[in-house]
């Protein structure tokens, strides 16, 4: 039975259907435990004391609302400025200049993806925005030195598009920009992984391994304004009609691990607490706002739980987010960690491939009947 002080909202996550109850109060400003900030410069320290300190915030920020800003990240402020004028440089150009980099061309979803072509959550409007993706290639690896001695079983499982399409079909200026972005947040990935492996009590490189030649997904998402609030309702869930624009980015959690998002300074990004409170992830100038994914979710049997969140940009103007999706390696598998299974609990999961989460994702998206021709692979 629900209450009348509650909403029921119906996603599909990564393992699964999922129901969250939604308190009725309105959405309101995440408090600063609610969304930390944490400065993650020791990450780069020699002293895993320091190291240690980093991971234990990031612990407490994944066991509350699985959602935390990062500062002190060393990506220079210049190179997510260059990405993100070159993304709305490319998002205003008209239809028919972005149409060569259009994902229908790619075998792996690479590519422009034109608005209101997506539904992340079937329960709700078409996504009105408009996105760009491109996954990982190692030739935009900096600590890939040499493409061609990858061993064999990894580069046969990277999904890679013939002729470095997209970027072959977008202005070198872009290319340039978004792959020196793309770069550089592969590498704090990497510092960021060890970090999330002390906080789940592991050695420090126990995943490191697995992280090689990630399965990195980047997502340049450009979000013209929604209309104008609709008089306000005692309801803080939007109530989508069949075939209204409600969403900029419908209500999801992410797929893969976890997620490094550089936002502009407009603000729309929305995240459900774990007590049901929609709070706003106001903009933090020279931040990335992370959170965990479904892969997280299983291997770490519900320790770091997968959050809900979503855009709805009603700022009259346009918004532009970067989002880098991570997960490990696609030759890769992984299992519960011995780490997350508590005394007297069980493995809630069984071990899955990284080929096979990945298609599974695809097959979700498709195959929920309201999504119609629309889905998104992340
Ligand atoms: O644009 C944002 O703030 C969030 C984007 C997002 O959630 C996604 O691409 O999965
Ligand atoms: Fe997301």
């Amino acid at each position: 039975m629900t209450s009348p002080e509650t909403t029921q909202l119906r996603l599909s996550s990564g393992n699964g259907p999922i129901t969250r109850t939604i308190l009725s109060t309105p959405i309101r400003a995440a408090l600063p435990h609610e969304i930390p900030i944490i400065d993650v410069s020791p990450v780069f320290s020699p002293s895993l004391d320091l190291r240690r300190t980093v991971a234990s915030q990031i612990r407490q920020a994944a066991t509350t609302n699985g959602f935390f800003y990062i500062t002190n990240h060393g990506i220079a402020p210049a190179t997510t400025a260059a990405a993100h004028a070159a993304a709305l440089a490319f998002f205003r150009r008209p239809a028919a200049a972005k149409e060569p980099a259009n994902q229908a061309r790619s075998a792996y979803h690479r590519g422009w993806k034109p608005p209101a072509t997506q539904r992340v959550n079937p329960f709700e409007s078409v996504d009105v925005r408009e996105t760009f993706s491109v996954r990982y290639d190692p030739q935009y690896d900096a600590a890939v030195a040499d493409v061609s001695a990858i061993p064999r079983h990894i580069m046969d499982s990277i999904e890679l598009d013939a002729d470095d399409f997209p970027w072959s079909a977008t202005p070198p200026q872009f290319k340039r920009d978004c792959t020196r972005a793309l770069s550089e947040v592969i590498t704090l990935a990497r510092a960021l992984l060890r970090s999330f492996a002390l906080a789940l009590e592991l050695e420090e490189t126990a995943l490191d391994d697995k992280f090689t030649h990630p399965d990195v997904g980047m997502a340049l998402n450009y979000y013209p304004s929604l209309p104008p609030s609709p008089p306000a309702t005692p309801r803080a869930t939007p109530q989508p009609k069949e075939d209204s624009e409600t969403v900029s980015i419908g209500s999801h959690t992410d797929f893969q691990l976890f997620t490094l998002l550089s936002q502009d300074s407009v603000g729309g990004l929305q995240v459900l607490s774990r007590s049901g409170q929609w709070l706003h992830a106001t903009p933090v100038p020279g931040t990335f706002v992370v959170n965990f994914g479904d892969y997280m979710q299983r291997i770490t049997n519900d320790m770091f739980p997968s959050t809900v969140h979503r855009v709805q940009n009603r700022s009259g103007g346009e918004r532009l987010s970067m989002a880098f999706f991570f997960g490990f390696n696609l030759n890769e598998s992984c299992e519960v960690l011995e780490s997350c299974v508590q005394a007297g609990e069980e493995r809630r999961y069984e071990a899955i491939s990284c080929k096979e989460w990945t298609r599974r994702r695809l097959h979700a998206m498709h195959d929920v009947k309201e999504a119609g021709e629309v889905g998104r692979l992340y």
